[in-house]
């Protein structure tokens, strides 16, 4: 149970009810007129009556110096005797995080801290001193706005990060949550059978949308911890651009890429229902190709280089739009067009298991 103890703010409490609704929690507030330590212990027996065996209290964020407030959380404390007492920072405060969570920590005996806005702050040097400046462990971090984004915090994932190796193990366990195990037994027997279709592709890309901002999952890639919002709006544009040809196929096409690889008029209508070009369409059918070869290498299961059944109209569509003599409408089109191959390559390999 969340219970609403900031009395001074009557948008935490609306904030808490709101929150509370979406993670399906149930929210014990008593308004703005009662003391905190009053509305805690209430709390606590209205959850006894409930049985439920966890509150978590939210009390209002306050200076250290400011005296009155300090005592609150004194006889918060005095109230109910919590199990935990988290000091909630703002990483982007740098040096000045370890300095608080000390501070608290003398004068009201706190557990530890949950470290928030860890995306904001380029690389969280902050986290690594706040254990050794006031003692207190971090618990949790928040790298983001929504609930997903306030992780168990894990010091040697930090370090890494911090010396520029990216969470791989945080990106790994992300992947696990949102892939069920099953997908991915079926995708490893696809793989081995060279069976990936479009199907996959699209739930590999509706897995990397879920696992959250593209930003935090480009960050926990090695090497690539500086995104721009920008250049995150752009990959998130380019899943959605990669979707919408893959929802206008029919079901046999998604199962049987081959089909579009050998019928023009099977591009061309895709790229109709769509709204997109057929050479658009003929470079992603082209890169699901691109993509069972690479997997078969990965595989270990090169066998020369046969070429693919049905690719060669697929080819001459491609190769055909490269030779359109200047002047032609194709030849313009692709002018005034971004070079969407690049695009699509990024999209694979953000999509790629
Ligand atoms: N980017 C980012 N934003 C965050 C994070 N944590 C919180 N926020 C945002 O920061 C703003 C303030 O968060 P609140 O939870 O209202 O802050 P609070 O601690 O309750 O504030 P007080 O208790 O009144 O001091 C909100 O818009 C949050 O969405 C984080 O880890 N990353």
């Amino acid at each position: 149970m969340l219970v609403a103890a900031d009395v001074y703010r009557p948008a935490a409490i609306d904030q808490l009810t709101v929150l509370g609704e979406q993670v399906g929690v149930p929210v014990y507030s008593e308004g703005t007129t009662a003391k905190p330590a009053e509305i805690t212990k209430n709390a606590v027996e209205e959850a006894k009556r409930n049985n439920i065996d966890a509150i978590v209290v939210d009390t209002a964020g306050r200076l250290q110096i400011d005296k009155t407030m300090m005592v609150e959380l004194k006889e918060v404390k005095k109230a109910v005797n919590p199990t935990e007492i988290l000091l909630v920072v703002d990483a982007m405060t740098g040096q000045e995080a370890a300095a608080l969570v000390t501070t608290f920590n003398i004068e009201i005996g706190i557990s530890g801290a949950i470290l928030t806005k860890l995306d904001g702050d380029s690389r969280g040097g902050a986290a690594l001193s706040v254990k050794e400046v006031s003692g207190k462990p971090i618990k949790f971090v928040g790298r983001g706005e929504r609930m997903e984004d306030l992780e168990l915090f894990y010091p040697d994932r930090m370090a890494q990060r911090v010396l520029g190796m990216g969470d791989v193990l945080s990106f790994v366990e992300k992947a696990q949550e949102v892939v069920r195990q099953e997908d991915t037994m079926e995708l490893q027997k696809k793989i081995m059978s060279v069976k990936f279709d479009f199907n996959d592709f699209l739930k590999q890309t509706q897995n990397v949308a879920k696992m959250g901002s593209m930003s935090r999952i480009i960050g926990m890639i090695p090497g690539m911890n500086k995104v721009t919002p920008a250049q995150i709006r752009e990959a998130e544009k380019r899943l959605a651009f990669v979707e919408s040809m893959i929802n206008a196929m029919t079901a046999e096409e998604r199962e049987k890429p081959e089909l579009l690889a050998e019928s023009r008029e099977r591009r061309i209508r895709v790229a109709e229902e769509s709204d997109k070009t057929e050479q658009e369409v003929s470079q992603l059918v082209a890169q699901l190709f691109q993509m069972r070869a690479q997997m078969k290498k990965l595989m270990g299961m090169m066998q020369g280089q046969e070429a693919i059944a049905g690719m060669g109209d697929l080819m001459d569509s491609l190769n055909a739009d490269e030779k359109a003599p200047p002047g032609t409408a194709r030849r313009r089109r692709r002018r005034s067009e971004p070079p969407r191959q690049r695009e699509l390559d990024a999209v694979g390999g953000a999509s790629r298991p």
